[in-house]
């Protein structure tokens, strides 16, 4: 087992699992239904990102991603006034997210760089991950997001384990019975958004791209619930679909997260083995991600948390 093995925790949660079920028939239909083929989702569909296919847009992603948590408890807030404020904040002035400058920020001069009218939500803890980003960097890297990535080898595996080591607001993981589980959701996510901005190549080049799981957030769960595939009790069912706070670390909220994981890679292998279809976790996610984001009344968990 690697060291931070996401799949490996994520099943031992989901064998020991009471709040959530994955629904292994429930699956298949869904699959079926589609005879295996899942429609591709173009990256970056909302024109919302930075990109200028240089160092610039590798330091604009780990800023980004650094920050991509927890916008629901602001009702009229997404993650799209993150990308695009940012994407803006660099057009008007190149230097904006450089190593110093990230370590400067206050909370409402970030809320005025997203153009925000109202404190964001954990914003002090926003402005905090920032700094910490900023000094790391400059502390290992010469200041350069570049650098991190050219430290992986071009491996996935490896950067999601470099910004872990690195930059401990990126260390998403549980205590469940005991037991240490990792979600590295936000790391995971920045290596895909490296992937698909850079079309797999250069920066994006990743030759084990295969082993990044889902991104464990609060959409893609709740997306999976709808089509049947995540079965809740009862209990938890009241508690999210009444909108109710779940703790931070609790049972549900693992389970929940664990469940997410393992049912995608679940589907990832029958799409294989039954269809001879061979796609990525990252291409799921995006698909699941999408749906989710197109249905505002979707009910979802809600956790405070800094992880997703
Ligand atoms: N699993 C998964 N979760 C994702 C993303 C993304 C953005 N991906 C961009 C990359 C390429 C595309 O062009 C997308 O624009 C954000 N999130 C999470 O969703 C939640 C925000 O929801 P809402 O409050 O409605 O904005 C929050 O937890 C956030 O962390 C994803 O791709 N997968």
């Amino acid at each position: 087992m690697r060291m931070e093995d996401v799949v490996g925790t994520s099943a031992w949660v989901v064998s020991r699992s009471s709040h959530v079920k994955v629904d292994s028939v429930a699956l298949e239909e869904v699959i079926g239904e589609m005879e295996g083929s899942i429609p591709k989702i173009e990256w970056d569909f909302e024109g919302i990102h930075y990109f200028d296919n240089g160092p610039l847009t590798v330091q604009y992603l780990l800023v980004l991603d650094a920050l991509n948590f927890c916008f629901w408890p602001d009702k009229d807030l997404s993650y799209d006034h993150l990308a695009l404020g940012l994407k803006e904040a660099l057009q008007n002035d190149k230097s904006a997210l450089d190593a110093d400058r990230l370590q400067s920020y206050t909370g409402p001069e970030l809320r005025e760089m997203l153009k925000w009218p109202r404190p964001l939500p954990l914003e002090d803890e926003r402005a905090r991950l920032m700094l910490e980003v900023g000094l790391e960097l400059d502390r290992s890297f010469g200041g350069k997001a570049t650098n991190l990535v050219k430290a992986s080898g071009n491996s996935a595996l490896s950067l999601v384990a470099l910004v872990t080591k690195h930059f401990p607001g990126f260390r998403d993981h549980s205590l469940y019975k005991g037991h240490q589980v990792f979600f590295n959701k936000r790391a995971q996510i920045f290596v895909a958004d490296l992937w698909n901005a850079f079309k797999g190549k250069g920066f994006g080049g990743f030759y084990d791209i295969s082993s990044i799981t889902i991104f464990a957030d609060y959409i893609v769960p709740a997306v999976l619930r709808q089509l049947g595939i995540l079965k809740y009790s009862f209990s938890l069912s009241t508690s999210v679909d009444s909108s109710s706070e779940i703790g931070s670390g609790t049972e549900e909220e693992v389970e929940i997260r664990a469940c997410s994981i393992y049912a995608v890679e679940k589907a990832r292998e029958l799409l294989k083995s039954k269809y001879g279809k061979q796609v990525l976790s990252l291409e799921l996610d995006l698909w699941l991600w999408c749906r989710g984001v197109k249905n505002p009344s979707l009910k979802h968990h809600r956790t405070l948390s800094i992880y997703y």
